[in-house]
């Protein structure tokens, strides 16, 4: 339960709002070579850092509640971590652990979907990313499952792989997929029958998010569950023929079906079958659960048939509309958020982003939770973003954004006020360097914006990030530090990186209540404290350490 706040014993509420700014994706890297923050010219952001406290936080790993600190942090966990000022173990460790414990075996979900297969005699599917990325899966979990389902007496199961080369190398698909179908192979045997029965990239169908394109959930249902779609004898085949027709990265290769020699698809769903949807993550597994789940109420595209399944996610991915309404995990239960003490101490709220984020600054921000805590002092803004490469319009809605800020702090009506510029995460996320340059490049002049407008009204402005992704944008050698060159060029790297983020604080109405030397060594969930004591108050007792020293 929440309660009042105490007053903060130095710091008192400024006359204007205090303003959080995530620059998803941008951190301080550790590479000359392959940081596009560094290769921007910044003069807003250099300026603001020269001039301000600031100092580097932790985004990734153990300080975000990921099981090793070989784990990139992520918008899901960042923005979690922000939004409730301490660290709960996230998917990836809870999952890891259900399975290590047997735990997620005995659960009710796990024996009714076997056993519904096995009464029927009916097909086990598993969709899902297939990588190590541990940001949406990892292969790990999905293997420990086959071997589980064949040692439960599960006969037929069929696996529908995305291929992931945004949270991993660019074009790793193969590293993943030929050991995976061998092991498939190696387990199949006359009683026990596993193939990878169709695919495509992560981009292209099945994992689209808020709604941005559910084209690509379309595509993803008829080449899943109907078996519509290019034919190969295998993924492996699939991937390197489409590799060499399209040219594409992993992301962005076409769906692909697996069939037999008669050209009949190996895996269709089918009723009397059980699907589990093994993404540990829920912005881009909700609406392929919709699509399985939803009766006649769903409008989304033409299912041509809907398989009477058992269906089930691997966690729960939207804990307050309950979907899906089986799952195999319970998510980390995040309580008393920022959110929840602002709204409960009468603190005015506004949160907007771009469609791409706007759900991490509500939902990720409020815990894994959707909806306000108090409507009539919250307020959700959602900026449209476009539906088209994001290398092709780096700028995104930026300005756009800003604009809509700047009204929000020129209108009085808001004392905390937190923002997402998605440009240095999705259009890191290209791996293209030059539209990364002009992303950031964009974005750095709505912070002269952001400054201006807060300067105007006293009030406080945070730049911080959730991650980093366009501060090493150059695949490394792990050891060496090299660059790796492809064909004599750098290896572009798509995914997050293992880099502190900044977090700056500009203050222009500063008398000395804390000290300009920020405390080093902490997490992004020592922001949450921060933006509290701004607002006049002390954090809750065990909210992560502030990142002031007053
Ligand atoms: O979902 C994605 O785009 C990536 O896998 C993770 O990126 P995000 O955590 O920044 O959304
Ligand atoms: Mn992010
Ligand atoms: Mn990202």
């Amino acid at each position: 339960m929440v309660e009042k706040l105490k007053k903060h014993p130095s710091l008192s509420k400024k006359n204007g709002p205090v303003v959080l700014a995530i620059m998803d994706g941008v951190g301080y890297g550790k590479y000359e070579e392959g940081d596009a923050v560094k290769a921007s010219k910044l003069p807003n952001l250099d300026s603001l850092t020269a001039s301000c406290p600031h100092v580097a936080v932790k985004a990734h790993g153990t300080a975000v509640g990921l099981p090793s600190d070989g784990d990139m942090g992520n918008s899901e966990v960042g923005h979690n971590a922000i939004g409730c000022g301490r660290v709960f173990s996230q998917g990836a460790k809870l999952v890891s652990n259900s399975i290590a414990t047997g735990h997620l075996y005995q659960g009710e979900t796990w024996l009714k979907l076997t056993n519904n297969v096995k009464e029927k005699d009916g097909t086990l599917h598993f969709i899902g990313l297939l990588s190590d990325g541990n940001v949406h899966s990892h292969i790990d979990h999905l293997e420990h499952m086959v071997r589980t389902a064949k040692s439960n007496g599960v006969k037929t199961v069929r696996i529908h792989a995305l291929l992931d080369g945004r949270d991993v190398g660019a074009t790793s698909a193969l590293d993943y997929f030929e050991p995976f179908q061998a092991f498939l192979a190696e387990l199949s045997d006359e009683s026990f029958d596993a193939k990878i029965a169709s695919g495509g990239g992560r981009m292209v169908l099945t994992m689209d998010r808020y709604d941005a394109n559910w084209d690509m959930v379309r595509k993803g249902w008829e080449t899943h569950v109907l078996g519509l779609g290019q034919i190969f004898p295998s993924a492996v085949d699939a991937i390197k023929m489409l590799r060499e027709e399209t040219k594409a990265i992993d992301q962005d290769i076409p769906g692909f079906v697996v069939a037999d020699e008669d050209g009949q698809p190996v895996g269709t769903i089918e009723d009397g079958d059980s699907v589990i949807f093994f993404n540990f993550r829920g912005d881009r597994s909700l609406e392929i659960t919709k699509a399985f789940e939803e009766g006649d109420s769903f409008d989304k595209f033409d299912r041509v048939r809907v398989p009477d399944v058992e269906y089930a996610g691997m966690m729960e991915y939207d804990g307050d509309l309950h979907i899906p309404a089986q799952y195999l995990v319970n998510p980390p239960t995040i309580t008393r958020t920022m959110s929840e003490y602002l709204a409960f101490n009468k603190v005015r709220q506004y949160a907007i982003s771009e469609t791409q984020k706007y759900g991490h600054v509500t939902y990720f921000f409020n815990g894994n939770k959707s909806g306000y805590f108090d409507e009539s002092l919250e307020t959700f803004v959602e900026v449209p973003s476009d539906v088209i490469p994001f290398e092709e319009k780096p700028e995104m809605k930026c300005k756009e954004i800003t604009d809509k800020v700047v009204e929000a702090i020129e209108s009085g009506d808001y004392d905390f006020i937190r923002l997402n510029y998605p440009n240095g995460d999705m259009v890191g996320h290209t791996g293209v360097f030059e539209a990364v340059k002009t992303s950031m490049e964009a974005m750095d002049r709505q912070i002269a914006r952001l400054k201006e407008a807060v300067e105007k009204v006293g009030g406080v402005l945070i730049l911080t990030a959730d991650h980093g992704n366009a501060d090493d944008m150059y695949e490394h050698n792990k050891k060496s530090g090299d660059v790796t060159l492809e064909d004599g060029h750098p290896k572009a790297k798509t995914s997050h990186s293992l880099n502190p983020v900044p977090c700056i604080i500009f203050d222009p109405t500063y008398n000395n209540e804390y000290k300009k030397e920020l405390k080093e060594g902490l997490g992004i969930s020592s922001i949450t404290a921060t933006c509290m004591n701004f607002l006049g108050f002390e954090a809750p007792e065990d909210y992560d350490s502030s990142i002031l020293d007053y």
